[in-house]
């Protein structure tokens, strides 16, 4: 049995909608990439889709699996900066952060710090963006809250961090990737791999079939085919050699910008 992270948010709906829990190898725990992240370091579950943050923070000790990973090169339309302010008015200003991610958290940092040269005053908060207006100047929110609050036009800037992250850098971005704890493998090496092709299969039936995905999103969020048909066009849920430079280029702006320790590695298995 290997516990995985079920992530519910609609970002993630490609990897899970046909993975099928009730397979006699997979036990799922419901949580946020922040709460799945703690359990992962905990050794509460054996695998999620962590944020990729969190990797970072654990390289040494996790195996990333191939291919599997929510990516977008530009527009994510779920990674929302919201702001009264232009960003590069921000400074000295306070900006509330959401308790569910940790990616999203960290680039917010590089694109303000490193990229506009602006230093804030960050709080930690639930999203919810009236309550987080209320006490801050900006508001990051990510995955269903991030849309719920875009749908409702709100009157302030809206900065989609994916598309600042492309301006500045070129580079695509990796939010998630699917990891475990090496020591694992040394009692559940073919389990792991089991989980991993029934990952792989469940993603390939889903992009080979979005309009479940699809009817799917709109019975929890609304919203309308096309709106939703415009959101998956910008997510890559692969791992290939263009999404792993993103990456690198996000851990090691962490590492050199003090957010992380050490400069992360990326390890993959099964090896390709
Ligand atoms: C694309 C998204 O990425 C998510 C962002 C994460 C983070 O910021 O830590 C973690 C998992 C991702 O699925 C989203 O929330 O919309």
């Amino acid at each position: 049995m290997i516990r995985i992270g079920h992530n519910p948010n609609t970002n993630m709906l490609p990897m899970f909608h046909f993975l099928d829990m009730n397979h006699p190898l997979i036990e799922s725990v419901v949580a946020e990439p922040t709460g799945h992240n703690a359990m992962l370091a905990a050794g509460e579950i054996d695998m999620a889709p962590i944020s990729a943050f969190s990797y970072g923070e654990h390289w040494k000790d996790y195996a990333i699996l191939p291919n599997l990973s929510v990516s977008t090169k530009g527009r994510v339309g779920s990674i929302i900066l919201f702001s009264k302010v232009p960003l590069k008015d921000l400074d000295g200003l306070t900006v509330a952060l959401t308790d569910a991610s940790a990616t999203s958290v960290n680039l917010t940092k590089i694109i303000l710090h490193h990229y506009y040269g602006v230093m804030p005053h960050y709080l930690t908060m639930s999203a919810n963006l009236q309550e987080m207006f209320l006490v801050a100047d900006a508001a990051l929110l990510i995955g269903d809250a991030a849309i719920q609050a875009a749908l409702l036009q709100p009157d302030c800037y809206i900065y989609d961090l994916g598309e600042e992250w492309l301006k500045f850098t070129g580079c695509s971005m990796t939010y998630a990737v699917w990891a475990f704890p090496k020591l694992l493998l040394s009692e559940r090496e073919q389990e792991i791999r089991i989980i991993h092709k029934l990952l792989i299969e469940a993603k390939v039936k889903a992009l080979c079939n979005m309009e479940d995905v699809i009817l799917t999103c709109q019975t929890m969020l609304g919203g309308t085919h096309g709106f939703w048909v415009g959101y998956f066009a910008q997510f890559n849920y692969g791992l290939d050699s263009s999404l792993e430079c993103g990456l690198n280029k996000y851990l090691g702006l962490c590492f050199e910008l003090s957010l992380l320790p050490s400069l992360p590695v990326l390890e993959f298995w099964p090896k390709e």
